[in-house]
């Protein structure tokens, strides 16, 4: 497959601090947080302008899943743009309550443990041929994901325990997988759900849907964990051999190996060896390059990604963190906790070292702690401003998405009432002509542009500044504004 389509669920820890009194419930402060959400779509699930969709589950892990990205700086520049548009909304909420006398902070974190222990996730969806075998999934798929968290986790402080001392471990959601490979509901948390809902032709795809990834606040993170994960599918997709790293037991492997930063924790595979996640990674990678290097890069961003795949398998293996410690979140995280904890003589147990791996995860661009990283010039950032900005607004223009947003913008600005979902598109009073788009690839779509032209009345695009002066969040704006009348409605044929 040339070009694969990629997107990327978040689900954000959500807690308000009061000033001077209890903060709210996170359920409470959930229902404030979507307020904006639910006045303009009237309902707390809601597909936005840019493709994406922001949605409120019960409970109050408020999660965003971007849309449909084929290329990978879109797909980063997406789900970056998801913090901007939460931490807007998280500003509004801020003032909301303080005008119902609730005066506080609210707090977003972009991680995958709240500090009762619960976990939440970072799933990301990867369109796969329906021919590739499933058995491949298991030998090669299942082992690069159980060991890609020494390239791509978030990192973590793990609290003491009875027999073990507090100790700093690689990813964040290693311990709270429960299965390999499983189609039951991702409830019972399977690294990667075979549940069979392909936002697809099913005659031609599968959409393999990956629950294991920590989040990544991490840019360059983000590159080599999509990145690498595409290579690792290519590779399988083409049939190359790829060898046997079918492990005896995923699920305690990913635990063990997630506890030991040194990478020399020894996992079996089916076939009885002992291996390391280093050497499952080191194998993958030099398979990586060598297909690479017969097959030629598939995007411009290829050899960046195996320039940083090597190094941080390097950076493992050698022990020599300092290697990925600006790029990969868990050695940026890990840094600073270490030269936190060695300043101010404090053990790994204590709990100003958890506030800051807290913090870290902190959306907030002024107090999060991974932004002021970045500030300092301790962590790398691939994206530019006017890029990020440009993601909360504007769709993905090679995919269906940029059809949805047209879509649902239009449909707005005629004031027609509609339903849109990641394939179909409905405007409520035309229900039999409703257009469904298998092709993820669609950036265009007669049908749907024919739908739309039954809503009669000029439309004009907005600027940016004319979107940014729109009261609301930026990301919830209008983009065309009807410039002629729009007829009323033709009367009923009795
Ligand atoms: N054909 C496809 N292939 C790969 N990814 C896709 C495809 N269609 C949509 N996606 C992506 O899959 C994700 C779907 O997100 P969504 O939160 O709706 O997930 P879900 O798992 O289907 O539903 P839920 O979260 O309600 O269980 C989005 O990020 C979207 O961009
Ligand atoms: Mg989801």
């Amino acid at each position: 497959m040339e070009r694969r389509v990629v997107g990327v669920e978040t689900e954000f820890g959500l807690a308000h601090q009061g000033r001077g009194r209890r903060g709210l419930p996170p359920d409470e402060a959930a229902r404030y947080l979507f307020r904006p959400v639910v006045d303009w779509g009237r309902s707390s699930n809601v597909f936005i302008p840019n493709g994406s969709r922001l949605y409120l589950d019960v409970g109050s892990h408020p999660e965003y899943a971007t849309a449909e990205c084929d290329d990978l700086l879109d797909l980063i520049a997406s789900d970056r743009a998801g913090e901007l548009i939460m931490h807007d909304l998280a500003l509004r909420a801020q003032e909301a309550m303080a005008a119902d006398g609730l005066p506080g902070s609210v707090y977003l974190l972009k991680n995958n443990i709240d500090s009762q222990g619960n976990s939440y996730g970072s799933h990301e969806n990867y369109l796969i041929p329906r021919t590739t075998h499933f058995r491949r999934l298991s030998t090669v798929l299942l082992p690069f994901l159980v060991t890609r968290q020494i390239i791509a986790g978030a990192g973590r402080i793990v609290p003491p325990t009875e027999d073990q001392e507090a100790h700093f471990a690689f990813s964040q959601r290693a311990d709270h997988m429960w299965e390999g490979i499983s189609s039951a509901t991702t409830r019972s948390r399977p690294i990667i759900n075979t549940r069979d809902e392909p936002h697809a032709d099913a005659a031609v795809h599968r959409r393999l849907h990956v629950i294991v990834g920590d989040s990544s606040m991490s840019e360059t993170t983000q590159l080599l964990r999509f990145g690498s994960t595409d290579l690792v599918l290519r590779m399988i997709e083409s049939g190359a051999p790829l060898g046997d790293h079918e492990l005896e037991n995923p699920i305690s492997a990913i635990r063990h190996i997630s506890h030991d930063v040194t990478g020399r924790a020894r996992v079996r595979t089916r076939e009885g060896r002992q291996v390391t996640a280093v050497e499952i990674q080191q194998n993958l990678f030099d398979r990586a390059r060598s297909f690479v290097a017969r097959h030629g890069a598939h995007h411009d961003r290829v050899g960046e990604v195996l320039e940083l795949w090597g190094r941080a398998v390097e950076a493992v293996a050698s022990g020599d963190h300092s290697l990925i410690d600006r790029e990969i979140d868990w050695a940026i995280k890990r840094r600073l906790i270490d030269e936190v904890a060695g300043r101010a003589g404090l053990g790994l147990g204590d709990a100003r070292l958890d506030q800051i791996d807290f913090a870290y995860h902190d959306i907030h661009p002024d107090r999060g702690l991974f932004h002021l990283l970045v500030r300092r010039g301790r962590a790398v950032r691939l994206l530019d401003e006017a890029r990020l900005r440009r993601a909360i607004t504007d769709p993905p223009a090679t995919t269906r998405a940029a059809v949805r947003g047209r879509f649902l913008s239009a449909a707005r600005a005629h004031g027609a009432g509609h339903t849109v979902d990641w394939v179909h598109h409905k405007l409520v009073d035309r229900p039999l002509e409703a257009v469904m788009v298998k092709d993820p690839f669609a950036a265009e779509d007669p049908r749907v542009d024919t739908l739309l032209g039954r809503l009669r009345g000029e439309l004009r695009e907005l600027d940016d500044a004319e979107r940014e002066a729109q009261p609301g969040p930026l990301a919830l704006s209008e983009r065309y504004v009807a410039t002629s009348p729009v007829p009323p409605p033709e009367p009923p044929l009795i």
